[in-house]
């Protein structure tokens, strides 16, 4: 079934045009807001997104808009494709006009300082809208090319869950409900961390052990920090826990992998950045991510690794040396308990 309203789809990238793009594709009409006049037209004329998708048929149903405050006012459910760095900053200023709208974040970030996910950004900027996310292994370009996917849209709001799921779900596309908002929000956002380690480890040419045991010991690390704020480790055996680690530490197509392969081929990260030319949100997550786990004392070597070699100028031998000769551990350190 249809929807009465149009559907809002903030940001013009390729998350943002591939959820456009299903959604259209289910008989929705929608809004698809992005900042850029040129890009806005651009897709009207070519019914492409060449910078972000080349080569995919944007729907007729979607339709490129750049007047946020009409796009807000037209649409119930609002999907937040923006990167991290610019949601508080775009959103901010419309807050009034998100007051009862269904709001669904795609981000996968972390507020510097803050600390804060994006859904709890849009929270804080409009205490009166209905708050979900939506994260699960999702590489945009598949997405678009109708590969078989799945995906979580978790909310306290069970009748916007249901919302979500009706408006999304088609013949490639299944998604699954959780209430555990934060457990897969903060999976989706942690995971970009692992994915650069696994793009380095990559270009140096490691071996499948070598990628089977960083994904494993990626696991046990992030479900021990979300353990620590009080996260419900089972979420993270599901999509949008080991699910979304599997995919972008395996993936070349996962920017945040290209990004730590082209670390391991021995770019700095300035240039590894810029070559990419697109959002990686693991180089700003790792940042506060460390500072975090200090600050909670979780241990967390991986994390403490890739940021000696970003941004304290260890080598990646030594990096290795000192992950592979730390004290011995044991290997499933988390217990879930009924209390979750
Ligand atoms: N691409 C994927 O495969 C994928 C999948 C799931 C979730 N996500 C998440 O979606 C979010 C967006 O990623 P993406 O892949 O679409 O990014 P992208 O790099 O493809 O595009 C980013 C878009 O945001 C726009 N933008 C940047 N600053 C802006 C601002 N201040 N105001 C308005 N628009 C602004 C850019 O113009 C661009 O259109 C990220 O948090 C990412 O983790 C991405
Ligand atoms: O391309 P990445 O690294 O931002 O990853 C995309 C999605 O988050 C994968 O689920």
């Amino acid at each position: 079934m249809t929807d009465q309203h149009p559907i809002a789809v903030l940001g013009g990238g390729s998350f943002g045009t591939a959820i456009a793009n299903l959604l259209a594709e289910n008989g929705q009409h929608v809004l698809h807001w992005m900042r850029d006049p040129e890009q806005a037209q651009a897709i009207r004329l070519t019914r492409e997104n060449p910078r972000y998708l080349k080569g995919i048929k944007i729907h007729l149903g979607v339709e490129p808009v750049t007047d946020l405050a009409a796009t807000l006012n037209a649409c119930q459910l609002i999907f937040v494709a923006l990167p991290s760095s610019a949601l508080r900053q775009a959103l901010q200023p419309v807050a009034e006009l998100l007051s009862g709208k269904q709001l669904v974040s795609t981000t996968k970030g972390i507020e510097a300082q803050s600390f804060l996910l994006m859904s709890q950004i849009l929270e804080d900027i409009a205490p009166q809208a209905r708050i979900g996310v939506l994260s699960g292994p999702n590489l945009a370009r598949e997405v678009a090319e109708h590969a078989l996917t799945a995906s979580v849209v978790a909310s306290e709001d069970e009748e916007l869950c249901q919302h979500v799921q009706a408006a999304l779900h088609g013949r490639t596309f299944r998604v699954y409900a959780s209430a555990d908002r934060f457990g897969v929000e903060l999976g989706g956002a942690l995971k970009n961390v692992y994915a650069i380690i696994a793009g380095m480890a990559a270009a140096m040419g490691m071996g499948e052990n070598t990628k089977s045991m960083l994904i494993t010991r990626a696991l046990a690390e992030m479900t021990r920090f979300a353990v620590k704020l009080g996260a419900n480790p089972m979420t993270f055996l599901g999509l949008a826990g080991v699910g979304d680690l599997i995919v972008t530490c395996s993936s070349a197509k996962s920017r945040n992998y290209q990004v730590g392969f082209a670390l391991g081929e021995g770019l700095s990260l300035e240039d590894a950045v810029a070559r990419l030319g697109e959002v990686a949100e693991g180089v700003n997550t790792i940042k506060v991510l460390k500072a975090k786990a200090e600050e909670l004392q979780v241990y967390m070597p991986l994390v403490a690794g890739l940021h000696a070699i970003l941004f304290e100028g260890r080598t990646l031998n030594q990096v290795i040396g000192a992950l592979m000769n730390a004290e011995p551990k044991t290997d499933v350190d988390f217990i879930p308990t009924t209390g979750f």
